[in-house]
């Protein structure tokens, strides 16, 4: 396993122990995620209800048994734990590395408490190095990545944002929309930026997730840290 690996996997297993019989219990997206809900499902807890951010951590917890339930079907969720591309100062974050920024994002605001797990490597002082996706409508998504450039360099951030490619063509989320991933290097700004963008019609949502996060359990060659914000 390699060092980032094992770094997740600390965090993730650190993360399970916050979990306690009868919760609802928000279920992130990535391989981070995945090292948690692993643990979770190991822990054989009672009464737990699950809402997964993604078809992947759906696929995953059903396979282990865990317990799943919707955002329709519950008021509020306990707990939700997840992963993050980049952890900034006061736990700013970039998400949607896996593409699930969108159900992510429902999922920790209908949350009591939302719990980042991460590799050290995602700890950094500024934000922007990892490129940030953006959620768009797929109807005219060039024009609405057309309008996302003036944004962009109205940031003073000069690279056009990438219509994000796999192996099978473009990506598509979980809801149908596509990815365009913007190369920023620094963000100045994360606030401005990402009212920003939200007032482009056809951006469905972006990777800032400000003011989310409650703490962070960061995997480390030492064990585990705690951050928060
Ligand atoms: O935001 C995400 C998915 O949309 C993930 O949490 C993020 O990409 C981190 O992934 P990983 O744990 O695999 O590094």
């Amino acid at each position: 396993m390699s060092v980032s690996d094992l770094q997740k996997r600390l965090a993730g297993e650190a993360a399970a122990l916050r979990v306690e019989p009868g919760m609802v219990v928000g279920l992130g997206t990535g391989s981070t995620a995945a090292w948690f809900v692993k643990a979770l499902a190991a822990r054989g807890l009672t009464d737990l209800r699950c809402v997964p951010t993604s078809e992947k951590t759906a696929d995953l917890a059903r396979e282990l048994g865990l317990p799943l339930t919707t955002l329709e079907d519950v008021s509020r969720i306990d707990l939700t734990v997840d992963g993050a591309d980049e952890v900034g100062p006061g736990l700013a974050l970039i998400k949607g590395g896996g593409a699930a920024l969108l159900r992510e994002k429902l999922v920790w605001e209908a949350s009591d408490r939302c719990l980042v797990i991460a590799d050290a490597a995602k700890v950094v002082p500024v934000l922007g190095a990892f490129p940030l996706p953006i959620e768009v409508v797929a109807f005219g998504h060039k024009a609405t990545a057309n309008r996302i450039m003036d944004v962009l360099i109205d940031h003073e951030i000069a690279m056009p944002a990438r219509l994000r490619q796999a192996d099978r063509g473009v990506v598509r989320t979980d809801g149908g929309n596509v990815i365009y991933d913007a190369k920023c290097q620094a963000i100045h700004d994360p606030v401005r930026l990402a009212d920003d963008l939200k007032l482009i019609t056809g951006v469905v949502e972006h990777g800032l997730f400000l003011d989310l996060a409650d703490e962070a359990i960061i995997g480390g060659a030492d064990g585990v840290e705690l951050l928060t914000p």
